[in-house]
């Protein structure tokens, strides 16, 4: 478990002062994948580089497994950063070694390992991001997705409980991106390992986090589980990130039905996703129901679906209809 309390940050940089980070107050559980999520310059960097104290607050409290690291001496903070793995957007490996040497040096640094327990750990790694073959490849020779894979062997070699994903996938491609997050999910699964990342992708947190961060202007403004805090976004920030490319704005959906029409968005998650549940309500009210607009997908492993509907008739029969379904009912306003 993480914690942190009353973390402020404040660079002062040619007369102007920018704060980074303001009264972050945070838990992150033990062995889940936690997205701190933000548009450019929230602090996003800020937070994450705090963790390992890359950057040092200016005041408040970080504790890691119950232990405050920011009163950490020198030594201290070195055993806390072989505890703690990063890996970052533009992969940051070294160009003379080649994939076999790049995830060796962090052992060769650390020390207290003989030559046979590096091999073998190397070759252990190598195996888990699929990158037995490539060993003797130099970064240039590698795709974005295989230097990634490389930063994240590396990260691991020390085995620490904590690994910090600084926009671990903003260079890839799309598909590339797909199969760096199913790692970073099998990672966690498999070693229990807890993953702090940080992105400006909400696809990115709907599909691995468990929980989520929103920070806006050095502040968490809304924080919770993922399916929470995407399918009932509370604050604008959140709306925002939420909204990219997702719906049509409302105005224009209010002028294709009547005007007596009440538009309800209907979010469905888990078993309700796949019930017949539109053609049950609109037969239980005898009236026709509308659909707008939909989408479906995951969060993680759970199935959702959400669906803005126009409905001529009694709002509150319907809202109770869908809520003894288990659909969650929101009225917007056109
Ligand atoms: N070393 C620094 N000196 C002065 N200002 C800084 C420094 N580092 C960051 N900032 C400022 O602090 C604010 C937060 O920066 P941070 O990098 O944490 O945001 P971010 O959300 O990670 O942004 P991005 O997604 O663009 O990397 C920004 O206004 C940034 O310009």
């Amino acid at each position: 478990m993480i914690a942190l309390q009353h973390l402020s940050k404040t660079y002062r940089a040619e007369g102007r002062s920018v704060h980074a980070l303001r009264d972050i107050n945070l838990q992150i559980p033990q062995g889940q994948i936690f997205g701190i999520i933000g548009r450019s310059g929230a602090g996003k960097s800020s937070l994450l580089r705090s963790l390992n104290l890359l950057e040092r607050p200016d005041s408040g409290s970080i504790r890691i497994a119950g232990e405050e690291i920011t009163t950490l001496d020198a030594a201290g903070l070195r055993a806390l950063r072989r505890r703690i793995g990063m890996v970052f957007q533009h992969f940051n490996l070294l160009s003379h070694r080649n994939v076999a040497g790049n995830v060796r040096f962090p052992l060769e640094l650390a020390g207290g390992h003989t030559k046979a327990d590096i091999e073998a750990r190397v070759n252990e790694l190598l195996e888990l991001v699929g990158l037995t073959e490539q060993r003797e490849q130099f970064p240039s020779q590698l795709s974005g997705g295989q230097k990634q894979r490389v930063g994240i062997a590396r990260a691991l070699a020390t085995q620490p409980q904590l690994l910090l994903c600084d926009e671990a996938t903003s260079a890839l491609d799309p598909e590339t991106t797909l199969t760096v997050l199913q790692l970073l999910l099998d990672i966690n699964r498999r070693l229990g390992l807890t993953i702090v990342l940080i992105t400006h992708e909400m696809a990115v947190v709907r599909a691995i986090c468990d929980r989520v961060a929103v920070i806006d202007d050095g502040a968490i403004v809304e924080s919770g589980p993922v399916a929470e805090v995407f399918l009932h976004p509370r604050h604008h920030a959140t709306r925002r990130i939420v909204a990219e490319g997702a719906y049509t704005p409302l105005p224009t959906l209010g002028k294709q039905g009547a005007t007596s029409t009440r538009l309800l968005r209907l979010t469905f998650l888990d078993g309700a996703t796949y019930e017949p549940i539109i053609a049950d309500v609109g037969q239980q009210l005898d009236a026709p129901i509308n659909i707008l607009q939909g989408s479906i997908g995951r969060i993680k492993d759970r199935p959702y679906g959400q669906l803005i509907i126009g409905f001529d008739g009694n709002a509150v029969r319907a809202r109770r209809a869908f809520e003894a379904r288990g659909v969650h009912v929101e009225e917007l306003t056109a």
